[in-house]
């Protein structure tokens, strides 16, 4: 009898925690006794049938890494049926018999076809959006809170220093997750998000009235999905009387060593996601709640659409003055 074999994927945004991640899911397959494949460069892999055998080899000193090292990609043909039944046709011709995909919202969509092209699928949500619903937290978006934060503290050093303000923009599509908890952990005075209207002349005002009271700098974070950081700068600069400079972090953000959090957290999905394979599941996502984990039908989290931002922390941001 042939060996059971597994399969494995990293697509969309690269995420910290990605390679953590396919760490555990090669540990609990070959703990498991099973083969684990990896195709490189997400769907475009699948297409292209683009794959290696991975052993404890391949994933030894890779936990501690940012990126993927099976790399991922935006794949336009994986959005056509025809790509979604080539992808399967491959994964059956190989006789792997489950899949897990490490990836955001999008991914998750394209686990969802495969699904009905008749592999069985579990997704693991990773994304530094933190845009998709049923988990409390996507794998990376915690690292990337955390640069941000590093970031903000050494602009917060030099516009102190000038009297300035720095204009912030973040990652995150239409999700303002990072610019909201990032203005709550580093004491930003704004934080603009898709998910709430802001009024410019309100936020010049305020700036102004700040500065007039001795106030040396201000921070104003903007959620990529809210608007572009310099041109709020251009519209606030010549209405506060002070200094106004842009950054945007971009690609930054995603980079870097996975936090603590992270690096558990791509443990737990990696492992949780071997485990319902094996045990015949499939169209399932892994998800955080509450501190467990818990799975969901994918189906269910693509109707639920885009993750909102939790009134508890608009509150809570509203509280301390962001
Ligand atoms: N509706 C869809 N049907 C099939 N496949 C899809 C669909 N949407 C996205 N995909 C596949 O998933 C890939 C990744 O999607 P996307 O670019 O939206 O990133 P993501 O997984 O949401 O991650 P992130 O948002 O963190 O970058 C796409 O390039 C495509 O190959
Ligand atoms: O890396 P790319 O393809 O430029 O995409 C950037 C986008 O990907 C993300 O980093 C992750 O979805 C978004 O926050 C950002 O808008
Ligand atoms: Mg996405």
């Amino acid at each position: 009898m042939s060996r059971r074999r597994i399969a494995v994927l990293t697509s969309g945004g690269d995420s910290p925690g990605m390679n953590a991640t396919v760490r555990a899911v090669v540990r609990a397959c070959l703990a498991a006794g099973v083969e684990i494949v990896g195709f490189q460069k997400g769907y475009t892999g699948l297409i292209d049938r683009l794959y290696e055998t991975l052993t404890t080899r391949s994933v030894s000193n890779v936990l501690q890494r940012g990126g993927t090292f099976l790399q991922s990609a935006r794949c336009k043909q994986m959005m056509e049926e025809a790509g979604q039944r080539l992808a399967a046709d491959n994964l059956k011709g190989l006789g792997v018999e489950g899949l897990v995909v490490i990836g955001g919202d999008g991914s998750l969509r394209g686990a969802h076809a495969l699904q009905r092209q008749g592999i069985r699928v579990i997704g693991i949500p990773a994304s530094i959006d933190n845009d998709i619903p049923f988990t409390d937290m996507s794998l990376g978006a915690d690292t990337a809170l955390n640069n941000i934060i590093h970031a903000v503290d050494c602009l917060k050093d030099t516009a102190s220093s000038h009297d300035r303000t720095f204009v912030v923009e973040t990652m995150g599509r239409n999700c303002g997750y990072l610019a909201v908890m990032s203005a709550i952990a580093s004491g930003a005075e704004y934080a603009l998000i898709p998910e709430a209207p802001y009024d410019i002349d309100d936020i010049c005002k305020n700036l102004r009235r700040r500065y007039q009271e001795g106030r040396s700098n201000s921070i104003i974070m903007v959620a990529e999905g809210a608007g572009k950081a310099q041109q709020i700068a251009d519209q606030i600069k010549d209405k506060i009387g002070f200094e106004t400079r842009v950054m945007i972090l971009g690609h930054y953000q995603r980079g870097g060593s996975p936090t603590s959090f992270d690096r558990t957290l791509a443990a737990r999905f990696g492992v949780a996601a071997v485990e319902a394979l094996l045990a015949g599941d499939g169209g399932k996502m892994v998800g955080l709640s509450y501190s467990s984990i818990q799975l969901t039908d994918i189906e269910e989290v693509l109707a639920k659409g885009r993750r909102g931002i939790d009134p508890v922390i608009v509150k809570l941001a509203a509280t301390l003055g962001v």
